[in-house]
């Protein structure tokens, strides 16, 4: 993990937070930037999708990777002015449309962006649920406050919860405000972001279904929670997965969670509701 305070561009009076009706920050630091990359390694065999590519001070660097790039931008005149920018990278494609509804590929893919901070959530929601497609890795540019809410130890709520359960992510460093032009008024942070090796359909629902009890009533034992899961008592894998019977709901780690969805599918414990209740998934949204 880099120790270096990130230099951004020489700061002067006239670089203060100021109004900024478009609301779009770009990042104007050489060595987040380069960070941000670095973090995923992509390879010229890798496809890697940017999400908000604005005047391109990602893409650019990302074509040098060789990589197969795809810059979404909703914005017709940044994509515009990209295209006739980048014209010479046969790597890239820029696609005008918004990241909310950009097909994902089925296929192993890589994502790095700055993302925009107003569509942090439905852009998680779709990256990271399965679904379409997950990608492998992802280094984001997230808002500060966002990226504690993604990498708290116990998350807040069941559906980052379940995200955690499947994902590592990790906070890589604080992003400064004036890493930006102009500078916002938040600090930003680099996420990491890699899915873990994939769950059999099973050990998904058990997971997911625990999670789901386990937020419905925090203050009950993961017993009851796994009870109200599966329909079942194991208090023997309750133990091999790390956990007591009585250990709270509101303290089990997300790998946790997982490691017991896996015990408990491996010994034949059946989930004992479908996916998800409607009053779960009402819970799952509350954010
Ligand atoms: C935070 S800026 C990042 C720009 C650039 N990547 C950078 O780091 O300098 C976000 C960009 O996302 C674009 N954007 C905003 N909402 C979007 C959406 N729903 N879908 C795709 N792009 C969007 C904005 O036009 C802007 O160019």
């Amino acid at each position: 993990m880099p120790s270096r305070k990130p230099r951004g561009p020489r700061r002067t009076t006239r670089d203060a937070p100021r109004p900024n009706p478009s609301g779009v920050h770009f990042l104007a630091s050489n060595q987040i930037i380069d960070g941000l990359i670095r973090s995923c390694a992509p390879a010229p065999a890798d496809l890697v999708i940017e999400f908000g590519s604005g005047n391109g001070a990602i893409t650019a660097p990302l074509t040098r990777t060789g990589a197969r790039v795809i810059a979404v931008e909703r914005d017709p005149a940044f994509a515009r002015k990209l295209r006739t920018r980048l014209d010479d990278k046969e790597n890239l494609r820029v696609v005008t449309t918004d990241a909310r509804t950009f097909p994902l590929p089925r296929k192993d893919f890589l994502v790095v962006a700055s993302i925009p901070y107003s569509i942090s959530t439905s852009l998680l929601r779709r990256l990271l649920n399965p679904g379409g497609g997950t990608p492998r890795k992802a280094g984001l540019i997230v808002e500060w406050g966002f990226a504690k809410r993604l990498t708290t130890a116990v998350p807040r709520t069941a559906e980052l919860a379940w995200w955690a359960a499947r994902f590592d992510i990790t906070l890589v460093r604080k992003v400064p405000a004036h890493c930006f032009r102009p500078i916002p008024s938040v600090d930003s942070a680099q996420l990491f972001i890699e899915r873990k090796p994939q769950l059999s359909k099973g050990e998904g629902r058990t997971l997911r279904a625990m999670i789901e009890a386990a937020y419905l009533s925090p203050r009950h034992g993961v017993r009851n929670v796994v009870t109200a899961a599966t329909g079942t008592r194991s208090p023997r894998l309750v133990l091999a997965a790390g956990l007591t019977p009585g250990t709270r709901a509101d303290t089990v780690k997300p790998a946790q969670w997982a490691r017991l969805a896996h015990l408990l599918t491996a010994h034949g414990e059946p989930q004992r509701s479908g996916d998800c209740s409607p009053a779960c998934s009402r819970q799952a949204r509350k954010r």
